[in-house]
């Protein structure tokens, strides 16, 4: 078994287990008209009431008999899928966990959802009805075919013909349907990312009033999902009555050319019943084929999408065999680095080189889109350098496993994202087995303990989705603590005090001189660059100038102008707070 398929090895047991009692119906099905045979031509038609009781009673207890069968191939089935369907998602999910940032650009984040939760349902349906009812079908069609062949060869011509045209028809419509079928997936896609993007960003969207424009791009995505639907359930529903039209009249043919064969003694009556309830089993089946054919073309289109996510080749490769690594102290390297974002042609960051001594604490400056974040993403290795290396205690971190780099560095994003749970949960997540003091200290530190306290649960406050119940500065302040807790030789803040009050900020810096470890902070304050030991400008890509506040204010015309538009601000602002304090 090849691909996704293959998670339905460890239920071969179960998947022989139902096709056998599902054969145990079909050969049932097939058996009942040829009884009927005999109750008629034998029992009825010759007044011998015996040979009707006896086939009767066969005829029932086999019933009982396809009854049960049918009961626990349902129940068989159903493990299978079910347990299939958890396997997949195991793995989707496992596999999704090693992606890089450059293949979360692949797949978004809607996407990834449908083919975790839809596509996998859709697989997990057809491998129901493939163990239910799927193969009974295509058996039942020809063994069908085959005992109306046994029993009048001439009769049976007439489905000779009909049923290949039948089978025909399906095949054309399953090569159409299935190709609209992945369109009909991708365009559920649009749907649930608008609707993810929706329900994340309501409260903006209320404060824009931008309701009525979102609505109609739902409204838009929705209609393209409508319609594709609807072309391909037109294809699929057209299939059903015509399929039974064909049959309903090959049934009218018989009937007439059976006629003649009785009225000539050359056919019985229970043979052209027999005959005619075969005709009807095989246009049953024919129908269902219709039915199984639809889920298994859209099973097809969710298959390969699966397929996708599970074959793709993780982006950053990693020698599994590297030994732990223990950073100690924190020296960082930038050798000629070049960047560009994977499948960019446009270069963010251009021949960056500096080196950052252990316990430094640089600021990087730079206007907004300057490179200041895709810097720090190539410390932590989230991205891999596109030319030169980024070295850390000396060595290449392309040459350390990723969990051993990514555990001992601290980075807080720009956006302080918090997940759904207690505040201790959120500043625990930085350290699985942190103590409550741990918790409390890193909190401390990040001048988020207090506030926590005045709080009614304090530390088991619950916080809700991306932390909505918080307010900027709390939660930039929380995320500062997750990353404290690791005590990491490294840390990373990605503007996370740009939130914070002036006051608080300057009290958390102040912490962080002391704090033993490597220090990167990126900001667009002036204010908080001159707590670092050096800072660096940024423009375009480019490290512009490196040094102290006052070697920059000499060698750098950018940087006195940045001083002065700040400080110009800074005046105007104590400008309308003295000339308010003055009205009153
Ligand atoms: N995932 C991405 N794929 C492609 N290009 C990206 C990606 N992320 C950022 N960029 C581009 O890289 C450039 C630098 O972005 P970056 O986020 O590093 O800037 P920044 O200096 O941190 O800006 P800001 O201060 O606004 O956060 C920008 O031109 C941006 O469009």
């Amino acid at each position: 078994m090849k691909g996704v398929l293959s998670y339905l090895k460890p239920y071969r047991k179960y998947m022989i287990f139902a096709w056998v009692l599902m054969l145990m119906e079909l050969a049932v099905d097939l058996l009942h008209p040829l009884f009927m045979v005999k109750i008629i031509d034998e029992g009825i038609v010759k007044g011998d009431l015996s040979i009707v009781y006896r086939w009767g009673a066969l005829m029932l207890l086999t019933s009982i008999i396809a009854f049960a069968a049918g009961i626990t191939n349902s129940f068989a089935a159903s493990h299978v899928g079910q347990n299939f369907g958890y396997d997949v998602r195991k793995a989707l999910f496992k596999k999704i966990q090693t992606f890089s940032f450059a293949d979360f650009n692949r797949f978004s984040s809607s996407t990834l959802i449908t083919r975790l939760t839809n596509d996998v349902t859709q697989i997990q349906m057809t491998i129901f009805l493939f163990l239910r009812i799927a193969l009974k079908a295509p058996l039942l069609v020809i063994f069908g075919t085959l005992m109306v062949f046994l029993i009048n060869f001439r009769l049976a011509l007439v489905l000779g013909v009909t049923i290949p045209l039948s089978i025909a028809f399906l095949v054309w419509m399953y090569k159409k349907s299935s190709h609209l079928f992945q369109i009909v997936q991708s365009k559920l896609d649009r749907v649930n990312g608008i609707l993810s993007e929706n329900l994340a960003g309501i409260r903006l969207i209320k404060a824009f009033l931008r309701s009525h424009f979102e609505g109609s791009r739902f409204k838009k995505a929705s209609h393209a999902l409508m319609k594709k639907t609807i072309e391909v359930s037109t294809i699929v529903e057209l299939v059903s009555p015509i399929l039974h039209f064909v049959m309903n009249s090959s049934i009218l043919v018989i009937l007439w050319f059976a006629n003649k064969e009785i009225l000539s003694n050359q056919a019985e009556i229970g043979e052209v019943v027999a005959i005619v309830n075969y005709a009807m089993r095989i246009t049953m089946s024919l129908s269902m084929a219709t039915f199984i054919l639809m889920f298994v073309s859209r099973a097809h289109a969710s298959t390969e999408r699966i397929q996708d996510v599970l074959e793709t080749s993780v982006q950053m490769e990693e020698d599994k065999e590297v030994a732990p690594f223990q950073i100690q102290d924190g020296h960082i390297c930038f050798k000629n680095v070049s960047f560009r974002y994977p499948g960019d042609s446009v270069t963010v960051l251009d021949d960056l080189s500096f080196t950052v001594e252990p316990n430094e604490t640089i600021a990087i400056l730079g206007a907004t889109g300057a490179g200041k974040s895709s810097l720090f993403q190539l410390i932590p290795r989230l991205y891999d350098v596109s030319e030169g290396a980024v070295h850390i205690d000396g060595i290449d971190v392309r040459e350390m496993k990723q969990e051993h780099l990514r555990n001992q560095i601290g980075l807080v994003p720009q956006d302080a994202l918090l997940f759904s749970g207690t505040i201790k949960e959120n500043i625990q997540w930085g350290k699985e087995d942190a103590t409550m003091d741990e918790i409390i200290n890193a909190a401390k530190h990040a001048q988020i303990h207090e506030t926590i306290m005045k709080f009614p649960h304090s530390y088991r406050t619950v916080i809700g989705q991306k932390g909505v119940n918080l307010s900027g500065g709390q939660k930039q302040r929380i995320s500062l603590a997750r990353a404290f807790i690791r005590q990491p030789k490294i840390l990373l803040l990605d503007d996370s005090t740009s939130a914070l009050d002036m006051k608080t900020e300057e009290k958390l810096l102040e912490g962080l001189r002391s704090y033993k470890g490597t220090k990167l902070l990126i900001t667009q304050k002036i204010s908080t660059a001159l707590k670092a030991d050096r800072i660096f400008i940024l423009e375009d890509g480019k490290i512009v100038a490196m040094g102290t506040h006052g070697k920059l204010l000499r060698i750098s015309d950018l940087y006195r102008k940045i001083v002065q538009s700040q400080n110009m601000r800074k005046g105007a602002f104590q400008y309308v707070k003295t000339s308010s304090a003055n009205e009153n």
